[in-house]
């Protein structure tokens, strides 16, 4: 069975200020069936473990480079994630695939080291909506899911996060037919690689414009199995209701 995961990405946001609202999360949200985990910018991972100490709350970062280190200014590694107490990584997010023009190739050498390194992975993928007007959204989505995602994924190690580029942050989120056709897609798609076993165990994400008023609906869709949150993540009075209305799903 496949664990619900509710994400929260911080982007470029966040200061130590707004560590009391992980602190927040973290001793409102405990339900076993339900996994929460805040990827706060990177100068924030080491504080927010900490601050997570004791809880069932989980750290994660929002990229990782793919040498183990070495002479490459200004990027961290892995091993320097996880050494700074996050497990998990976001990979491929559409802002990082256009603001620093990250090919699946780069993304696959990026999961491939995190993995390497211990951290759980969440493969991002998603058409832009010129892709969407053309008609090629699952060939798209194929081709970054299959060059994106290394041989070694699995259920307890990979989490894939649809998220159309024209959902994020638009307050346009996809029409749950939208959703359901993607992820039933992805599912297929990972079952004609992996194999039905793994694919059953490889939890999908929902990823654009996630907020407690429509966070039910998605969380209903069939292979939903959590979102991935971003501007909603910021603050625990809104990030709490999404959590709530996943719990609700996995009940
Ligand atoms: O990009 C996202 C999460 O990674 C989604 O962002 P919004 O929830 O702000 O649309």
């Amino acid at each position: 069975m496949r664990r619900k995961l509710a994400a929260g990405n911080w982007k470029m946001h966040g200061t130590g200020a707004d560590l009391a609202e992980i602190a927040t999360l973290a001793r409102t949200h405990a339900d076993p069936a339900c996994e929460v985990l805040i990827c706060p910018p990177a100068t924030l991972i080491e504080r927010a473990a900490r601050e997570v100490r004791g809880s069932a709350l989980m750290i994660g970062a929002q990229d990782c480079h793919s040498a183990p280190q070495g002479a490459h200014t200004g990027d961290i590694s892995a091993a320097m994630i996880r050494d700074a107490g996050a497990g998990h990584v976001i990979l491929g997010h559409s802002e990082r695939r256009q603001d620093h023009a990250e090919t699946s190739a780069v993304v696959h050498a990026k999961a491939t080291a995190a993995l390497h390194a211990g951290l759980i992975t969440i493969i991002c993928l998603g058409e832009t909506l010129a892709d969407r007007e053309r008609g090629a959204t699952l060939d798209v989505i194929g081709q970054q899911l299959a060059g994106s995602t290394p041989d070694a994924a699995r259920g307890e190690n990979t989490v894939i996060a649809y998220e159309p580029v024209w959902a994020i942050g638009s307050g346009h989120v996809a029409h749950p037919d939208q959703i359901a056709e993607v992820h039933g897609f992805l599912r297929e798609r990972l079952a004609h690689r992996f194999g039905t076993g793994v694919a059953a165990m490889i939890r999908l994400l929902y990823g654009g414009s996630v907020k407690p008023a429509n966070a039910a609906g998605i969380f209903a869709i069939p292979d939903v199995d959590g979102a991935l949150v971003g501007g909603a993540s910021l603050r625990a009075e809104s990030f709490s209701p999404v959590i709530s209305a996943l719990e609700q799903a996995a009940a």
